[in-house]
């Protein structure tokens, strides 16, 4: 009769050892989990914290949350601290205090600019100047990288009077602080034909991070030499230009003439990444022109919201082109940036190629912003 092994103490270690997900991927869980609204638990620097994401909160965690005792706060950026007249005393990011009374509308209304206008400032909001805003400045990162608004409820408490139940998702800063800073390096998937209107000799390759986050794709005209440095352009989504053919900015139309490009070249490479709106998701990205209708520019706006002008990571296409073995590239692109981190990324750019298509009436004080104050070339 068959029997079931004897699972021993040794094999349920290993077991459980190669079963549980490292740092990256616990990162991806924790993302996941803050997006849902449930808390994880950030450990280092002496202490824990649980953190909630400010976006996703409901009452009933916020509740458990107080119940736990403590001082919670509410952790920002220090962009967003500017425009909230806070001092962000933590530089990048501020600690305000979260008040007895503090809701969920209130956490949410000093998260969200949409109102700041319209109602007046809360406040005056004072930021906490001692101690130790370490494992904040994580809550912050992880949940913008979470493409969440930049803003997380932190009760800093011992680990040992956490409930069980909000320890699933715990995170160690001193690997994934540095694990944050940067996109796990993509792996090939699959590839395949695709002919298109532009280029009949077409293949498009997925590429996917161990760590299960976000997949982006290469679209491969031609067969181009490995050895010769290879037309290719880097384009971030943009679901608005790319797709509904928004006047706002220029994406289209520059995704269009950069394929067109390499149809009459016979041979380039285009990667889609997936970085909507300069890396703060669709959502914030319709926050921002929220903001622009209000009369705020480009720049402007992912400021109020709490972001950096840019919050792409251009590494994670060198990477993709460095995986497709291609070691040097002439570049589709306007933007000094996107050269400067290929190049430190170990990717030689032989060439700037200009793309300058798609200005339209509705565009130009955009295009115009990027140029002053994001050092696009016109
Ligand atoms: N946050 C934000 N993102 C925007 C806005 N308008 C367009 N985008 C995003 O900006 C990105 C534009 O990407 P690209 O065209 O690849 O980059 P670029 O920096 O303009 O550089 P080049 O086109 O190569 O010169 C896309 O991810 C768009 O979704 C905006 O007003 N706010
Ligand atoms: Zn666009």
């Amino acid at each position: 009769m068959f029997q079931f092994p004897i699972i021993t103490g040794y094999m349920t270690g290993l077991m459980t050892g190669h079963f549980a997900p490292d740092t990256a991927e616990l990162i991806n869980r924790a993302r996941a989990d803050l997006r849902m609204g449930v808390p994880v638990v950030l450990c280092g620097h002496g202490s824990a914290a649980l953190v909630l994401a400010a976006e996703t909160m409901g009452p009933a965690r916020l509740a458990t949350l107080r119940a736990l005792g403590g001082a919670p706060v509410l952790a920002i950026t220090g962009r967003r601290a500017e425009t909230l007249k806070a001092r962000p005393y933590d530089g990048d990011v501020a600690r305000l205090p979260l008040p007895e009374e503090a809701d969920c509308a209130w956490i949410r209304a000093i998260a969200d600019p949409a109102d700041d206008l319209r109602t007046p400032m809360k406040g005056p909001l004072f930021a906490l100047r001692e101690g130790d805003a370490a494992l904040h400045r994580l809550a912050v990162s992880l949940v913008k990288s979470a493409q969440l608004l930049p803003a997380a409820v932190v009760l800093e408490t011992a680990v040992e009077s956490l409930p069980e139940a909000a320890l699933l998702t715990r995170l160690e800063a001193g690997s994934a602080g540095p694990l944050l800073l940067r996109a796990t390096d993509p792996h090939p998937v699959v590839a395949a034909r695709l002919p298109t209107r532009l280029a009949h000799g077409g293949r498009l390759h997925i590429f996917r991070p161990d760590d299960g986050g976000v997949e982006h794709y290469a679209f491969e005209i031609g067969r181009p030499d490995r050895a010769q440095p290879v037309l290719a352009r880097l384009h971030s989504a943009c679901f608005t230009g790319d797709v509904l053919g928004s006047l706002k900015c220029d994406c289209g139309p520059q995704l269009h003439a950069a394929l067109a490009q390499m149809g009459d070249e016979g041979q380039g490479v285009l990667l889609y990444l997936n970085q909507e709106g300069r890396g703060i998701g669709l959502a914030n990205k319709m926050r921002a022109y929220s903001l622009q209708d209000q009369g705020f520019d480009t720049v402007e706006a992912n400021h109020r919201l709490g972001f950096e002008d840019d919050e792409r990571d251009f590494r994670i296409g060198a990477d993709i082109l460095k995986a497709m073995g291609f070691a040097r590239v002439r570049l589709l692109t306007n933007n000094p940036r996107k050269i400067a981190m290929m190049q430190g990324a170990g990717l030689a750019v032989t060439e700037r190629v200009p793309l300058k298509v798609g200005l339209t009436d509705q565009n130009a004080a955009y295009l115009a912003t990027k140029a002053a104050k994001s050092g696009h070339l016109l």
